[in-house]
């Protein structure tokens, strides 16, 4: 994930330029200002992976939030003043610190000499293991390079002095005792502001685990945590799918209601459309496929609840979630209103923080619900259903504009043998290299499925069969060199590909059964292979 310098600094700015002004104003409409810009400032920090900062800034959220009272409680004592102020400015420092390191031109951070100023806050794809015993990384450390991650070993007592920042620091903590471990990561933590801290070998007791939480650390694996956990995880924190925009479709008959939660919700970088006529809600809904709708609870004509029921009859419609909107503090009504197709119910005037952490985390379980229905569970990748459902997408586009698509189908060779030799979950993991590589190696607009157990459908828009050959096969070589841990030794599995083209094919079925025709000739001409049909 990326953040240009320019753009942290915007944001730091706007906060305590919002500070200043409830400084200089302290009334709650100025605070509720600041504890909007400070809590988006705080979710900004979270996506763009500057953990270190987003940890500072998470912790004068929550101060924030506990002073946040209403009209009465304004200004807030002289005490909390004076903390809460010196919190905010130290952020801020830390901010521009880090900006001034980040965008030292990188050979002069190493050298001494000038070159081009790096135009990118992000720490890149890189991660550092740090331990005693290096030789238990050794694996894991050659792995990673076949997925694009850049990894190295370092001693504690031979850290770099002044190097760029990793984007995940592995921490290995055999052999440490926790208050050790705790000053290690804390000084870890404050010199490097983006990295991932991912603490190894914890003890799995609880105080152990919020001793290193407490010190920085953004992960713990507890101590006999299997390396392909580990694995999973950093592939995770690399990955480069940067995820849409939240959607919010807001059901409210006032306009200036309306307008101050889209200026609520805009500031925490969700997207919103705003419709003023409960009846128009299911064109709404059909053509702006929201995530969340906010709808208020007394309208002309129809209230928030019967809208809801409405919404509910329509089975696409059935799970995305609903949250009320109103003045209404009647808990009777309110637990009617939850009875009757509402998730959630927030009363007027509502406080914006707690608006955006609600809509924010009723959206992230809806996302991961529909995931759960369109990915397979073991890869992430598009399950059988999605893929040939996106490929006769990807057909109609290709009939439309004319274009090439090449389809491939992917199996994984001798794999009952994998199974019987190592055991069905040392085969999960091979399944997953294999998606992870293809995940990496693909464009974003590439369709990347599991077709099967241990076959995989990719579809590749724009590329000719001779140009998915090239691409598959430089895949297949590279899978062929990953070394698969196995107790202490390690083994290396292959795959066999078949490849059909459009316009050759005029279906996505036809495109399918043709590569697979294809992958059968690659199987029986040996495995190891891609073939492209005849
Ligand atoms: N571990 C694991 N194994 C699976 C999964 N799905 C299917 N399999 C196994 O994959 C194996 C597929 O074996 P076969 O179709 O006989 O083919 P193969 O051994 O890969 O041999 P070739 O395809 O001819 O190279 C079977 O043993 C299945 O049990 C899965 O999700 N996880």
């Amino acid at each position: 994930m990326s953040c240009p310098p320019a753009e942290l600094q915007k944001k730091y700015e706007a906060m305590r330029a919002t500070w200043g002004a409830y400084r200089a104003t302290p009334r709650f409409e100025q605070f509720v200002e600041f504890a909007v810009i400070l809590s988006s400032f705080a979710e900004f920090l979270h996506a763009k992976g500057l953990s270190g900062l987003h940890q500072i800034a998470r912790d004068i959220e929550q101060q924030s939030l506990a002073l946040f009272g209403d009209e009465h409680t304004h200004p807030i004592a002289d005490g909390a003043l004076q903390e809460l102020e010196s919190r905010v400015e130290g952020l801020c420092a830390r901010a521009a610190s880090f900006i001034e390191h980040s965008t030292r031109p990188i050979e002069d951070r190493r050298a001494g000499h000038d070159s081009e100023p790096a135009a990118d806050l992000s720490p890149g794809r890189r991660v550092w293991f740090i331990g005693d015993d290096l030789d238990a990384w050794r694996d894991l450390i050659s792995q990673l390079g076949y997925f694009g991650i850049k990894a190295e070993g370092y001693n504690w007592t031979k850290l770099p002095a002044n190097d760029d920042e990793p984007t995940t620091l592995l921490l290995d903590m055999t052999g440490i005792a926790i208050g050790i471990a705790s000053q290690h990561m804390q000084k870890l933590r404050t010199r490097f502001a983006a990295s991932n801290l991912l603490g190894l070998n914890i003890d799995a007791d609880f105080s152990s685990m919020q001793a290193a939480l407490g010190a920085g650390c953004d992960f713990c694996f507890a101590r006999g945590t299997p390396l392909p956990a580990i694995m999973a995880k950093i592939i995770e924190l690399h990955a480069s799918e940067e995820e849409e925009a939240y959607r919010v479709l807001v059901v409210e008959d006032s306009l200036t209601a309306s307008k101050l939660i889209q200026r609520t919700l805009a500031e925490n970088g969700i997207e919103s459309q705003a419709i003023a006529q409960p009846r128009e809600v299911l064109n709404a809904l059909k053509r702006y496929q929201p995530d969340l709708i906010l709808m208020d609870m007394y309208m002309p004509g129809c209230t928030g609840v019967e809208a809801a029921r409405v919404i509910r009859q329509h089975p696409e419609f059935l799970s995305v979630p609903i949250v009320y909107l109103s003045g209404e503090t009647d808990v009777g009504l309110q637990v009617d209103a939850l009875r009757l197709g509402g998730d959630h119910f927030l009363t007027k005037p509502f406080n914006p923080v707690i608006l955006n952490a609600i809509v924010k985390s009723k959206i992230e379980r809806y996302r991961l619900l529909r995931r759960s229905m369109f990915h397979d569970s073991l890869t992430g990748l598009l399950n059988h259903t999605s893929s040939k459902q996106r490929l006769d997408a990807a057909v109609n586009a290709a009939a439309n504009e004319h274009d090439a698509l090449a389809v491939a189908m992917i199996d994984i060779d001798h794999f009952k043998r994998v199974n019987d030799s190592y055991g069905h979950p040392v085969g999960d993991q091979i399944i997953r290299s294999l998606a992870w590589l293809l995940k990496q190696r693909l464009r974003k607009t590439d369709i990347v499925g599991r077709y099967g157990g241990e076959e995989f459908l990719v579809a590749l828009p724009g590329a000719n069969a001779s140009q998915a050959f090239q691409i598959l096969d430089r895949i297949r070589r590279d899978f062929g060199q990953i070394k698969h841990p196995f107790n202490e030794t390690w083994f290396n599995t292959t795959f066999s590909s078949g490849v059909s083209q459009f316009p050759t094919i005029p279906s996505g079925e036809a495109l399918v059964k043709d590569a697979d025709e294809a992958l059968y000739e690659a199987k029986r001409a040996g495995r190891d292979r891609v073939v492209i049909h005849a």
